[in-house]
């Protein structure tokens, strides 16, 4: 049997109530010898007086207690409210450990209520994500998957992939019987298609939400002086990154966190990049240079002098190219530099005076989220589950491919297992054969 354990709900700092959480076995007879009434074995709210081994009062609170299974747990659960100081919340979990309880681990209510097949795996992640939720997105998909409803579309994936494997099992084990006359390749490969864009769309829709959760990795890059450290100043409205005219002002990494509505930035202010014999210096830009090529979204600063054939060789997909200093130039020396740099389409900004609209615009435009805030797909924002479910749909791209190039179709068989083994996986399961054998069964009523 499990220990019982005991831990805070809340944050134990000062404030009108606090709550404790006592579940296990033990919770009611561990709790009932600091009160002097029993609490009822029972699901219900009671008020009692608290005291603790040396029989003083500690205090009065407010008890509600679940019996298993109904709890969020699945066991024995008490929620213990008691005036919210800091010592009087701390001095209670004490008791409970002195009467038998142990100070719950991290995360060890939702594994038990996981293992007492309270809440799925899905539910389980939904929960920790609802609590670190940074921005709109990332709440709402959080929600969703706390309250189970990616797990429902999940199943029901993984009722079509059971639904195919049982069709050609069927067909290969009973040949003689009717049902199975229609199991054609044909008619095989169009079930597999559509499984197969159900899953694909699931994982896309996912990557780009799992941004949102994770935050956009954002390099700030440009030789020195160009203004960088200004630029990461002024999105953070504070100064974080020293600024000056002296070129190699920066020489290691600055970060910052900026929010927009349904995304995030993890902004990383840079080393300038340029010719040096400082051995500092050039280690500064060598990480400069790794940041850029690993981040999710470059801002690339230009000087208006700089000759474009000696930017550095960025990814433009994923990078912004940026005039600072354009408080500097008129009209007509603007429309010089973007001839110049026409083929960077070059968004002009002034770090020095916070002129920066036109550069929160284009990145709002470039992570626009909005439909995916307004869809009612699910979205898996987890990266083990993303990737889960990435193998689910590379084994359902095998065996449509083996499908077309005409194999047999127990040959098909194999990869679609393998993703159901995934999807089971993915859901915490792994019980294939009966699985598939109950609804063989109760599909096609063979032998009644
Ligand atoms: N006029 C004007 N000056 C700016 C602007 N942005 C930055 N500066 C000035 O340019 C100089 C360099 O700014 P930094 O932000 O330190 O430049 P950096 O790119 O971080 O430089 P390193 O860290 O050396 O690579 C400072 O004197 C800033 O005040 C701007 O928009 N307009
Ligand atoms: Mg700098």
């Amino acid at each position: 049997m499990l220990d019982t354990i005991v831990a805070p709900a809340t944050n134990i700092s000062t404030q009108a109530i606090s709550i404790i959480r006592l579940s296990g076995q033990d919770s009611f007879k561990i709790l009932n010898s600091f009160i002097k009434k029993d609490l009822p074995y029972e699901n219900g709210t009671r008020l009692r007086n608290l005291y603790d081994s040396e029989d003083k009062l500690v205090d009065q609170v407010f008890l509600i207690s679940f019996v298993n299974p109904n709890s969020f747990t699945g066991e024995d659960l008490i929620e213990i409210n008691c005036h919210g100081g800091v010592l009087v919340t701390k001095k209670i979990i004490q008791i409970l450990i002195s009467g038998g309880a142990r100070m719950a681990e991290r995360g060890e209510f939702s594994r038990r209520a996981y293992l007492n097949q309270k809440i799925s795996l899905i539910q389980a992640q939904g929960i920790n994500d609802l609590i670190e939720s940074k921005n709109e997105l990332a709440l709402k998909i959080s929600a969703k998957n706390m309250s189970g409803r990616t797990n429902v579309q999940i199943e029901e994936i993984k009722k079509e992939i059971i639904d195919v494997i049982s069709m050609i099992q069927t067909a290969i084990d009973y040949p003689e019987y009717e049902e199975t006359d229609n199991v054609t390749p044909e008619n095989i490969k169009v079930e597999i298609v559509q499984l197969e864009n159900r899953v694909k769309n699931l994982v896309t829709i996912s990557k780009r939400a799992s941004i949102s959760k994770e935050g956009i990795k954002t390099a700030i890059i440009g030789i020195p002086n160009v203004g960088k450290s200004s630029l990461l100043n002024s999105l953070l409205n504070e100064d974080k990154a020293i600024v000056s005219d002296i070129k190699g002002t920066t020489r290691d990494v600055v970060e910052g966190e900026i929010t927009f509505d349904n995304f995030n930035l993890h902004l990383l202010d840079t080393a300038g990049i340029r010719k040096t014999e400082d051995k500092i210096e050039k280690l500064g830009i060598e990480k400069s240079i790794k940041i850029a090529t690993e981040a999710d979204l470059v801002l690339y600063l230009l000087n208006s002098e700089e000759n474009v054939e000696d930017l550095l060789d960025v990814d433009r997909t994923k990078t912004i190219f940026i005039i600072n200093k354009s408080d500097k130039f008129d009209e007509i020396e603007r429309t010089k530099i973007k001839a110049k740099f026409q083929d960077l389409n070059p968004i002009f900004i002034s770090a020095l005076n916070n002129d920066l609209s036109d550069l929160i615009l284009k990145i709002e435009d470039k992570f626009n989220l909005d439909e995916l805030v307004k869809s009612d797909s699910i979205i898996l924002t987890n990266t083990d589950e993303i990737a889960r479910l990435q193998i689910v749909n590379e084994k359902i791209a095998i065996a449509l491919k083996n499908i077309e190039n005409g194999f047999s179709i127990d040959l098909v068989n194999i990869d679609l297992r393998a993703a159901l083994e995934e999807l089971n996986e993915l859901l915490g399961l792994n019980e294939i054969e009966e699985e598939i054998i109950d609804n063989i069964f109760k599909k096609y009523c063979l032998g009644k």
